[in-house]
């Protein structure tokens, strides 16, 4: 029998034959309160001025700039106190030559009024029966006033649609009256684990079976993208079981990702299964390690992701293809930023591919510091739990050295710019 050679291909190249079939999602509303993570579907453009309106920054008082201009210790200024306004307050007077406005943080500052001065640098007094306060320093036109559309203005363009919603966004939302938010329509992903070996991870082990990791790891990835992720189940490595799965769920759920049964093996199916649902496979080799033999079909317009059976390798398919599969499609951005640190300890391995290592990223006075995590295999499932990031050491090198500059990847910043060359 000939063992199947495979082409490998570029990242790069795996991602842009994946990005060419975007979900066509729908635009939902949800209630503001549950926005947080969602990614924004709409642009957000300042319909008014903030704040509204120029405002007290301070508690004191609202006063005629030019009434202070020859205060000094020597010789205070006295102003008449005509009103009293907290935030929320509106005065009702305008101040004219020689007087002042009690006026608390937040209320919008008087008609007449061109400073503030705070009650520290003010001395209250009183005259006849009429409440007054001296001042011994002058005020410049506008000191202490917050202006009108000093935070935005009318009109500014302020998020874009495929942000991800933060608790910043939610204060502009708020802000601008979004009770509710258009969102993107989260993806709704299928998710089968094959493999005979496999336990439920609530029973006990069994000889030559392992626990169920991958599909709550995936299941877990996927949430983390923003999209919906349904566990369908585990699958024993029987053909017919898998085909039947794989064409009846294709047709319920935006993409489908099996893990296992990818590679060459007598049980391996998933590449058979594709060919005889007539699915176009778009790749079944990726130069990189681990998760070499992450496949990916299209059917219908729908994309099926064949992700390693090893954790690792099915950490970085999840990661490297789905991640930028399901952020496009909201566009948001779809990548994992890529930025340079240092080795904190060698790395001695051949790269015959580009490899990513699970990886923990540590922020120092001195620099930014990489380590990889626990055992560098494709099968390593402990090495996931530790890593932020991937040092992505590229194909066709060897020896790196602590000290040594690498590119890292890091889990917990999405990027535009592609990390990729094609
Ligand atoms: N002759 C060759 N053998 C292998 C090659 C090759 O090129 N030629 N590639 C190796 C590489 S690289 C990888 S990666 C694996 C990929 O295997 P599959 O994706 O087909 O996955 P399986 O064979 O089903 O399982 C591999 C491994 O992972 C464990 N596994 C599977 N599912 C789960 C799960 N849900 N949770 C936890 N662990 C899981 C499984 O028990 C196996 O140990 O192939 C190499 N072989
Ligand atoms: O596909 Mo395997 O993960 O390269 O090690
Ligand atoms: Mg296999």
């Amino acid at each position: 029998m000939v063992v199947e050679r495979r082409k490998p291909i570029s990242i790069g190249e795996a991602v842009v034959r994946v990005l060419q079939y975007p979900l066509q999602l729908e635009v939902e509303h949800v209630h503001i309160g549950t926005s947080l993570d969602r990614i924004l579907a709409e642009d957000v453009v300042a319909d008014h001025d903030v704040p509204p309106f120029d405002r007290s920054p301070y508690d004191g008082f609202a006063l005629r700039a030019e009434d202070t201009r020859h205060a000094s210790t020597d010789s205070p200024v006295t102003l008449e106190v005509i009103e009293e306004i907290g935030a929320g307050q509106v005065a009702k007077q305008k101040i004219e030559a020689g007087q002042a406005i009690r006026i608390m943080t937040g209320a919008a500052i008087p008609e007449g009024a061109t400073a503030v001065s705070m009650f520290e640098v003010v001395k209250e007094t009183k005259r006849d029966t009429k409440a007054t306060i001296e001042l011994k320093r002058s005020f410049k036109e506008g000191q202490n006033i917050a202006k009108q559309g000093e935070d935005t203005e009318e009109g500014s363009m302020l998020i874009q649609k495929g942000t991800i919603i933060t608790p910043g966004v939610i204060a502009i939302l708020s802000t601008f009256g979004y009770s509710n938010v258009s969102v993107w329509r989260k993806p709704r992903i299928g998710i089968y684990a094959t493999g005979t070996e496999l336990l439920d991870i609530d029973e006990p082990l069994q000889p030559g079976k392992i626990r169920n990791s991958n599909a709550y790891m995936i299941a877990a990835q996927i949430r983390n993208m923003g999209g919906e992720p349904v566990y369908l189940g585990k699958l024993a490595d029987d053909f017919q079981t898998c085909f039947e799965a794989v064409k009846s769920s294709i047709e319920v759920y935006d993409a489908l990702i099996t893990t296992g049964g990818v590679s060459v093996g007598d049980f391996d199916y998933l590449p058979d299964i594709y060919q005889e649902l007539g699915a176009r496979t778009l790749f079944n080799k990726i130069a990189m390690r681990p998760g070499s033999v992450t496949t990916v079909a299209e059917l219908n317009g729908k994309l099926l992701f064949g992700l390693s059976g090893n954790p690792s390798a099915c950490f970085v398919g999840g990661e490297l293809l789905v991640r930028p599969f399901i952020l496009k499609s909201m566009q948001s951005n779809p990548f994992l930023a890529k930025t340079r640190a240092t080795l904190s300890k060698d790395f001695p391995k051949p790269n015959p591919f580009t490899r990513l290592v699970r990886s923990q990223v540590n922020y120092s006075p001195k620099g930014v510091y990489v380590t990889p995590t626990g055992l560098d295999k494709s099968s390593s499932v402990t090495a996931i739990a530790e890593a932020d990031a991937f040092i992505i050491l590229p194909g066709g090198t060897r020896g790196f050295m602590a000290g040594d500059e690498v590119d890292v990847m890091l889990f917990s910043k999405e990027s535009s710019s592609n990390p990729w060359e094609v």
